[in-house]
């Protein structure tokens, strides 16, 4: 596939933490369309591979592109105005917020307003304002947790509360939504209703980077899969390939793919 066709490329991508290499020398790319894995045992450096994606943390080498643009100078909320977000926990401090506060403040990272575009339109303002919420209600209707919209977000399970972190990352109309975990603490049946929804917004034209350690949700949502071990690039390939593939088995030191 030709460089510029990849929604999201990445090379020679590198971290350290004093003396840990957490990154070192990653490639990754995602095409536009799809959903992507990102898998590997715990300390792979996933997590730090997302940060460095999107520009939470600083990669000491490395490029990153998104639509063919060099990203690396830009902030979080500038690279969600270009379409590419990613999922937070619902932290501590979300978690007295309501649900439809959270969502708003998903929206908000998109726009980036300036006091004085505040001041000289108000009217326009209040006009985004209300589409806002409107997007809001209509994305917690979609995860069925319209019903739940004043309440507060630190009320919700674990799987209701996964569904909101991917509701208000959709907030930002995103291409590319990084997701962490979506099956984590989830009860399988949510688990489930998880993967027809990020299908669901797939087949809407949203593409999708997910790390996951549920390997079912892994093998049967992504088109490809990438595997880390020790902070460096393992195999790449389609599910069924990864799922068989005797490095990734050693990595995984004997844990079950299937
Ligand atoms: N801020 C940090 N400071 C120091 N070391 C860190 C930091 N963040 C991550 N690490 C270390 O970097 C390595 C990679 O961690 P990372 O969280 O990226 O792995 P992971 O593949 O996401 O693991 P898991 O599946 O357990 O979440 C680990 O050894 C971790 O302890």
């Amino acid at each position: 596939m030709a460089a510029e066709s990849w929604l999201l490329e990445a090379e020679g991508l590198s971290k350290r933490f004093g003396g840990l290499q957490a990154v070192q020398d990653v490639r990754l790319q995602v095409a536009e369309g799809t959903i992507t894995g990102l898998i590997g045992p715990n300390g792979a450096g996933k997590s730090t591979l997302f940060a460095l994606l999107s520009n939470f943390l600083k990669a000491d080498a490395g490029k990153v592109r998104f639509r063919g643009r060099a990203i690396e100078k830009l902030q979080p909320y500038q690279l969600a105005q270009l379409g590419l977000v990613r999922t937070f926990q619902v932290a501590r401090s979300l978690s007295r917020l309501t649900v439809l506060e959270n969502m708003l403040l998903g929206g908000q990272q998109q726009r980036g307003e300036k006091f004085w575009q505040v001041w000289l339109h108000p009217q326009a303002i209040r006009r985004q304002e209300q589409e806002l919420r409107d997007r809001a209600f209509s994305l917690l209707s979609d995860v069925g947790l319209a019903a739940k919209a004043q309440d507060y977000a630190g009320s919700l399970s674990g799987g209701q509360r996964k569904l909101l972190e991917m509701a208000r990352a959709l907030m930002a109309q995103p291409q590319l939504v990084l997701l962490d975990e979506p099956a984590a603490g989830v009860n399988p049946a949510l688990i489930e209703k998880i993967c027809d929804h990020i299908q669901t917004w797939n087949q809407q034209g949203i593409s999708f980077l997910i790390i996951e350690h549920n390997m079912d949700v892994i093998m049967s949502l992504c088109d490809r899969v990438w595997v880390l071990a020790e902070g460096k690039n393992l195999v790449d390939g389609p599910p069924a390939q990864i799922q068989q593939d005797e490095q990734v088995l050693a990595a995984y030191l004997g844990l079950e793919l299937a």
